[in-house]
């Protein structure tokens, strides 16, 4: 276990202060989140214009139910919730 995610046992400190480390490890994870979604948003609409540019449909929903299963497998029902999410973002306007 890293020193960040240790139990509170193996960290003898104040819990204030040990709170205040914890949620810097959380802004530092929703950081990577929102870079991550902004990279995903960006290949999915480059896959959007390229099969937009070669006559195709802009959405492809065969795909889209792999990504909502690898969601929903890995982090249940709300996580199937979040890649609808990230798969509407990437859609705009229809
Ligand atoms: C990115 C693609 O295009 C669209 C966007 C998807 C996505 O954001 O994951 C998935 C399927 C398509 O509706 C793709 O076909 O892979």
């Amino acid at each position: 276990m890293s020193p960040l995610t240790a139990s509170p046992a193996a960290v003898p400190t104040d819990p204030a202060e040990r709170i205040g480390e914890l949620r810097t490890a959380i802004d530092a994870c929703d950081a990577e989140i929102i870079e991550l979604v902004q990279r995903r948003l960006a290949i999915s609409h480059e896959i959007g214009s390229l099969r937009a540019a070669a006559g195709g449909t802009r959405l492809s929903l065969a795909r889209e139910q792999q990504v909502l299963a690898r969601f929903g497998d890995a982090l249940g029902p709300d996580g199937a919730a979040l890649g609808m999410l990230l798969l509407r973002q990437g859609r705009g306007r229809l």
